[in-house]
C-alpha cells in the first residue's frame, strides 16, 4: 500500500476494450521519465481475469472499486454516448486519501512527456478547459488532492444522477463551478479532432504538448489505422501508435492482449471476458433507434448484484448529512417553447429516480465506522471585508439618480417646509389655517389654460407670510395637475357634484367708483373662461366680496411664449357671461323710465317722484336667447331708446339682489352717465 504522503498517476479501466489505452498510457508515462508511482483504478466485476493480470504489469497499484452506474441515464443520449453509463466511477479517486495527490489521466490518452510538476500546483483540483465548452474542463485530466469530504458531497451528487452530460465531466462541473478550479493549460489535455481543429495554433503550440487525448467513441486503438500522419489529428494519433508499437506490438504480450499488429480493432482478442463487439460503441443511429437505456440494452458491463457503493472494507460508511448538492436543471433533449416533442422521444419520467427500500434483515450487531467523513469545510459566508464599490451598487433607475452631485435625499415634512406652499403640502395648509367659510366646493370661471388655483387660501394661513403674488408665481409653475383637463375626470366630477354646488352668478356690492372699469373689465374677461372643475378653486374678492377672504390672485393670460401677462380685449357686443340673465335685466329696464334718464339730462332738476312703471310685456326666458342683447324688446319707443342706450354703452349694469327702486335708481345713477350722443 501507498504511504500516506504518496503522489500517484492515476487511470481508471472499466472494460476490457480500453486496456490498449491503459497500456500505452503507463508506457509513455514511463518512457517520459516519471519520477512518480502508477495507479489505476479498475472494476473487477467487468474486467477478465486477463486484463487484470496485464495491469499488474503495467501499473504500480491496482486500487479495485465498486462501479457507479448513473441512475438517470438520459442526458448521455445529448453527446450519443451511453456507454458512458458507469462514468460515475470516476469520482473514486477522491477517496484515495492514501495518496497525497493524483494526477488523473485517462486510458485514452498518451504522455509526450511526464507531467510530474503538476503534482507541485498549489491547489486541490485543477483542470484544462475542454475544447467543446472551453469555460468548462475535460475530466479527462484532473490534478486532484483526495478528500472524503469532496467525495461524499460528489457521490451525493451520482446518487441522483445529477450531470448536464449523464457522465463525470458534467457532474464535476457542477460541483466545481463555484469553487474557482485551477486552469492548467490545454498543453496538458491536447484533446484532437478529426473533424475540427486549428491547425495554425496547433503548430505553434505543438512543441508544449504534454499529453494527447482521444475524446470521443472512436479510439486509436478502435479506429481503422491509417497509414498517413498527414494533418493535426492523423500525426497526434501516430505519437499514439508510436508509443503501441514500441511496447505492444508483436512478441508475446501484443499477441496475447492486442492479436496482430495489423488488426484495426487490437483489442479483439481470444479469451477475454467479453466479447469486443459488445465493446464497441453502438452506433448513434443503433442508439437513436433502440429507444430503451443504454445498461440494458446496449450496456458495455453484464449487471452484477449492485452492491452498495457504502461498503467499503466491510464497513458501512454513514452518508454525509449535509449535501453539497447543487441544484441543476434537468437537461432537456428538445426545446418545448418551439417545437412539440420529437416522435420517437422517450417519456419524461424516464429520467426519474426510483428507490426502493427494504428493511435490514442482517443479524449481525451495528460495526461502528472506522472513521466518519469530514465535514464539509466551505458551508459559512464570508463577510465581504470591503465595502461594496460604487460599480457594485444598484444600477439607476430614475433620470435624477445620474446626476453627478445631486443633493442628498431626504424627508420632508409639512412643518418643515418654507412657507411658500407646494401641492404636496396642500392639506396640512387646511389643517393649520381656517377653513373656507362656505360648505361647499366651490365652482367658478376659470381661464382656459390657468393653472389651478389651489392657493385661495393659504394667504389666509396663520403661517402664510407670502405675498400673494409670489404664491401665485409659485403654484403658476407647480399646481398643474396633469388629469386637470382630462374631459372623462372633468365629466365625473360634474356628475357628483350636481347642480347644487354651481355657484349662482356672482354678486357684486360695488362701491368706490375709481375701481369700476377695473372691476367691470375682470368681469369683462371671464366671458372667456371655461367653467373649472377644481374644487379648491374659491371665488375672489370680485366674485365674492361678502366673504373674509383675502382676494384670491389669479393667473392672468399669458402671452404665447408664457412668459408676460396681457389683458384680453372686451368683446364686441356680447355682455359680460354675468349679466346673461335677460329676465333681470328687462326688469331692470322696467323700472328705469325714459323720464328719469330725460331727468338726468338736467343735472339741476331735481330728482322726480316715483311713477307708476309702465307696463310692458315681458319675454319669456325661452324665447330670449343667450347671444341676444338682454334688452331686446319690443313695444314703445321708450323702451327702445332705453334699450339704444343701453346696448350703446355696453357696459353691464351690476345690481343688488334685493333692492328697492330708489336704491336701484341711485346705484344706476353712479355707474351709467350715457352722453348726449347716447340720449339722442
Ligand atoms: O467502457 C469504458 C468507458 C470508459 N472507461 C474509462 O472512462 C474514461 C472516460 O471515457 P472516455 O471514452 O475516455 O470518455 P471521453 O471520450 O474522453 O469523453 C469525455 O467525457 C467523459 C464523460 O464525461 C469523460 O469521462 C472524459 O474524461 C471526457 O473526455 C476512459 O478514458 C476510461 O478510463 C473505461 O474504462 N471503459
Ligand atoms: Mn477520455
Amino acid at each position: 500500500m501507498a504511504a500516506a504522503s504518496q503522489d500517484a498517476y492515476c487511470t481508471l479501466l472499466m472494460s476490457d476494450s480500453y486496456l490498449p489505452g491503459a497500456a500505452v498510457l503507463a508506457h509513455s508515462l514511463r518512457d517520459a521519465g516519471t519520477q512518480k508511482k502508477l495507479a489505476v483504478l479498475y472494476t473487477p466485476e467487468t474486467l477478465s481475469a486477463d486484463t487484470v493480470e496485464k495491469l499488474k504489469s503495467l501499473y504500480d497499484f491496482l486500487i479495485p472499486v465498486e462501479h457507479i452506474r448513473n441512475p438517470k441515464p438520459a442526458n448521455l443520449y445529448l453527446m450519443q454516448r451511453p456507454d458512458l453509463v458507469f462514468a460515475f466511477t470516476k469520482i473514486a479517486l477522491w477517496r484515495q486519501v492514501q495518496f497525497r495527490k493524483i494526477v488523473y489521466l485517462d486510458a485514452d490518452m498518451v504522455a509526450l512527456r511526464a507531467l510530474d510538476e503538476l503534482f507541485d500546483i498549489d491547489t486541490d483540483f485543477a483542470a484544462a478547459p475542454d475544447i467543446g465548452w472551453p469555460d468548462a474542463f475535460n475530466s479527462g485530466l484532473m490534478v486532484l488532492t483526495p478528500n472524503m469530504g469532496e467525495y461524499w458531497a460528489l457521490q451525493t451528487m451520482a446518487a441522483s444522477g445529477d450531470s448536464f452530460d449523464g457522465a463525470d465531466q458534467g457532474l464535476l462541473n457542477q460541483y466545481y463551478q463555484h469553487k474557482n478550479w485551477h486552469r492548467l493549460s490545454f498543453t496538458y489535455n491536447c484533446t484532437p479532432n478529426a473533424q475540427y481543429q486549428w491547425e495554425p495554433a496547433y503548430r505553434y503550440y505543438k512543441p508544449n504538448i504534454s499529453a494527447v487525448h482521444f475524446i470521443g467513441k472512436d479510439k486509436p486503438w478502435s479506429s481503422v489505422r491509417t497509414s498517413s500522419d498527414a494533418g493535426v489529428y492523423n500525426e497526434l494519433v501516430a505519437r499514439w501508435w508510436a508509443v503501441y508499437d514500441k511496447h505492444l506490438r508483436g512478441g508475446e504480450q501484443s499477441n496475447s492482449i492486442f492479436g496482430t499488429p495489423s488488426s484495426a480493432a487490437p483489442s479483439r482478442s481470444e479469451g477475454q471476458h467479453m466479447q469486443p463487439s459488445q465493446l464497441y460503441t453502438p452506433s448513434p443511429n443503433t442508439i437513436k433507434d433502440s429507444g430503451s437505456p443504454p445498461a440494458t440494452a446496449e450496456a458495455p458491463f453484464t449487471e452484477p448484484g449492485e452492491p452498495s457503493e457504502n461498503i467499503d472494507h466491510g464497513v458501512v460508511e454513514p452518508v454525509s448529512t449535509v449535501q453539497q448538492r447543487r441544484f441543476s436543471a434537468p437537461q432537456m433533449e428538445w426545446d418545448a417553447t418551439r417545437s412539440a416533442p420529437p416522435p420517437q422521444s422517450r417519456p419524461e419520467a424516464a429520467n426519474f429516480t426510483t428507490q426502493t427500500y427494504e428493511f435490514n434483515e442482517s443479524r449481525e450487531l451495528f460495526n461502528a465506522p472506522r472513521s466518519y467523513p469530514e465535514p464539509p469545510k466551505d458551508m459559512w459566508y464570508k463577510v465581504p471585508e470591503t465595502k461594496p464599490t460604487p460599480s457594485a451598487m444598484p444600477k439607476p433607475i430614475f433620470p435624477w439618480e445620474q446626476i453627478p452631485d445631486r443633493p442628498k435625499p431626504t424627508r420632508v415634512f409639512a412643518e418643515d417646509t418654507s412657507p411658500l406652499p407646494t401641492p404636496d403640502a396642500e392639506p396640512q395648509l387646511y389643517k393649520d389655517g381656517p377653513l373656507p367659510s362656505h360648505p361647499f366646493p366651490t365652482v367658478h370661471y376659470e381661464e382656459e389654460k390657468s393653472i389651478s388655483s389651489t392657493v385661495a387660501q393659504p394667504a389666509t394661513s396663520a403661517r402664510g407670510t407670502s405675498t400673494a403674488s409670489s404664491i401665485a408665481d409659485a403654484f403658476q409653475q407647480n399646481s398643474v395637475n396633469a388629469w386637470d383637463e382630462v374631459p372623462g375626470i372633468e365629466n365625473y366630477v360634474r356628475a357628483i357634484l350636481g347642480s347644487h354646488t354651481r355657484r349662482g352668478k356672482p354678486q357684486v356690492i360695488y362701491s368706490n367708483s375709481g375701481d369700476a372699469e377695473e372691476t367691470l373689465a375682470a368681469a369683462g374677461s371671464r366671458s372667456d373662461r371655461r367653467e373649472s372643475l377644481i374644487i379648491t378653486d374659491f371665488p375672489s374678492a370680485v366674485e365674492r366680496p361678502s366673504l373674509p377672504v383675502t382676494p384670491a390672485p389669479r393667473p392672468a393670460f399669458l402671452n404665447k411664449e408664457k412668459t408676460e401677462a396681457i389683458q384680453l380685449p372686451e368683446a364686441e357686443g356680447v355682455p359680460a357671461q354675468p349679466f346673461w340673465n335677460p329676465n333681470e335685466k328687462l326688469e331692470q329696464l322696467r323700472r328705469t323710465s325714459l323720464l328719469e334718464f330725460e331727468h338726468l339730462k338736467s343735472p339741476n332738476h331735481p330728482v322726480p317722484p316715483l311713477r307708476a312703471l309702465p307696463q310692458h310685456s315681458v319675454p319669456s326666458p325661452k324665447e330670449s336667447g343667450k347671444e341676444q342683447a338682454p334688452a331686446a324688446v319690443d313695444g314703445t319707443s321708450e323702451t327702445t331708446d332705453s334699450t339704444k342706450t343701453t346696448t350703446a354703452s355696453a357696459k353691464p349694469v351690476f345690481t343688488e339682489p334685493n333692492f328697492d327702486n330708489g336704491a336701484t335708481t341711485r346705484k344706476t345713477e353712479e355707474i351709467f352717465s350715457p352722453t348726449q350722443e347716447d340720449v339722442d
